[in-house]
């Protein structure tokens, strides 16, 4: 079969991710990044369940073990810093991760990582986009953001959660395919505090509001503050300048306890500093003719799931092993990935919203009562037995077996 001539929109997780395997079936692929250079910036993701296998199917476990985050588990904590629950990362390598998986790192670390196994064999442009494109039976013509046009034999949209590419192809009346979840969160970097440990200190505010503090090197730690709201209103601070979000952020949170103002004085000199409304993408439609949707453009799970990177590294063997079997079908190739990849997606994005409801109460009353159900769970170390006994799969769904991947990372 011949090698197909491939553009993928986005140079995140999954954009090389996609373009590990099938470079390495001897496709020829370009990676277009909007940003000027490597991305290679975010806080700490983690990987779990599938997203595991399909790492050590790359070959790329060991790297990423070499860059996990330490981080012993999660612990709630009151105003005086004082715990009330602890819970501990499985790390037994028995049964279902934790909060804490066994597998956290850095966002830019796995960046790097996936860069560095594809740099020689993937053609790879920073600072340009996809402003517009078209297609027929035989080609995609893309029109790129520096004026140049060129044509591809498929379009992959790995662009994230607010794909351009999406927007492209879902027709004009399909439902809202973004569903928001109901909760903001700001984070950013933090130099490190003497008192920081390996422990994710999470703090619950009155005004269902919650701040995260981990830590992931000798001199440097993380911020995550979050308030639940479902008001429109809020959306338009996403797209202000950074110092209004910083300014938002500190109003809402200065004076409120615990670390909250030392976290905000390290907002203001940052330079990783990252702002969300937390939403999942849902839509029916993962592609059109010669163009298909990855990852987070196609099923954001939300930060709140911990699956995204799991889900783009799985859906992105998936989808490189249906386009490779099926060069000379693509409608085929797209329908087998929906088939095949959507059972996993379901089960990545169930969500039941009463979750947000109570983890982020509103009163002090609601705060005493989850620290004491969260206390008692500790305290008889619930969480901790229910995950050995678990499965780590997520919903039985098994990685698929795809001999020809395989045999091309052997090649
Ligand atoms: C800067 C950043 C920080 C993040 N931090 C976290 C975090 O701390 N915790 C967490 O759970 N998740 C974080 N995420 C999301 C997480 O990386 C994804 O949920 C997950 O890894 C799925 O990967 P993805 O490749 O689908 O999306 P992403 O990793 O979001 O990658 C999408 C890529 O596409 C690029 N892009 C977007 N639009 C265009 C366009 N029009 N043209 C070309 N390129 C485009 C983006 O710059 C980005 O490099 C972050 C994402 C980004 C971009």
């Amino acid at each position: 079969m011949a090698p197909l001539k491939i553009l993928i929109c986005g140079g995140g997780c999954a954009g090389p991710s996609l373009a590990f395997w099938l470079a390495r079936c001897g496709h020829h692929c370009t990676i277009v990044e909007r940003f000027p250079a490597l991305r290679a910036s975010g806080a700490q993701i983690d990987l779990r369940a599938q997203g595991i296998q399909v790492a050590k199917r790359m070959g790329l476990l060991d790297v990423i073990r070499s860059k996990l985050v330490d981080e012993a588990g999660v612990v709630m904590v009151d105003t005086q810093g004082n715990s009330k629950a602890t819970f501990m990362a499985n790390k037994s390598g028995k049964g279902a991760q934790t909060g804490t998986s066994e597998y956290e790192i850095m966002r830019g670390d796995l960046v790097r990582i996936l860069y560095d196994v594809t740099k020689d064999n993937v053609n790879y442009v920073f600072g340009k986009t996809v402003e517009h494109f078209e297609q027929d039976e035989r080609c995609v013509t893309v029109h790129f953001s520096d004026g140049q046009i060129d044509t591809y034999d498929l379009l992959v949209g790995a662009d994230g959660q607010g794909s351009r590419i999406r927007q492209a192809i879902l027709p004009p009346d399909s439902p809202d395919t973004v569903r928001r979840l109901g909760v903001y969160m700001g984070y950013w970097f933090v130099p490190r505090a003497d008192t920081d440990n390996n422990y994710r200190k999470m703090y619950h505010i009155p005004g269902s509001r919650m701040v995260m503090s981990r830590v992931h090197s000798p001199t440097e730690g993380q911020a995550y503050f979050t308030f639940r709201d479902d008001s429109e209103e809020l959306r338009s601070l996403l797209r202000a300048p950074v110092e209004t979000q910083k300014e938002f952020w500190a109003q809402k949170f200065q004076g409120s306890g615990w670390q909250t103002d030392r976290l905000l004085q390290g907002m203001k000199t940052t330079e990783n500093f990252y702002c969300q409304d937390v939403v999942q993408i849902r839509t029916d439609t993962w592609s059109k003719g010669r163009v298909a949707l990855l990852a987070d453009a196609a099923h954001c799970p939300s930060p709140l799931s911990g699956m995204g990177t799991t889900g783009a590294l799985v859906g992105a063997y998936v989808l490189a092993a249906e386009i490779n079997r099926n060069s000379n079908n693509l409608p085929q190739a797209f329908a087998n990935y929906d088939k095949v990849l959507r059972p996993f997606v379901n089960e990545i994005q169930k969500f039941n919203p009463l979750f947000v409801t109570l983890a982020w109460p509103k009163t002090s009353f609601g705060i005493m009562i989850l620290h004491f159900i969260a206390g008692l769970l500790a305290f008889f170390r619930i969480p901790d037995i229910v995950a050995r006994l678990s499965k780590e799969e997520k919903g039985g769904w098994l990685v698929p077996e795809y001999p020809e991947l395989k045999s091309a990372l052997q090649a």
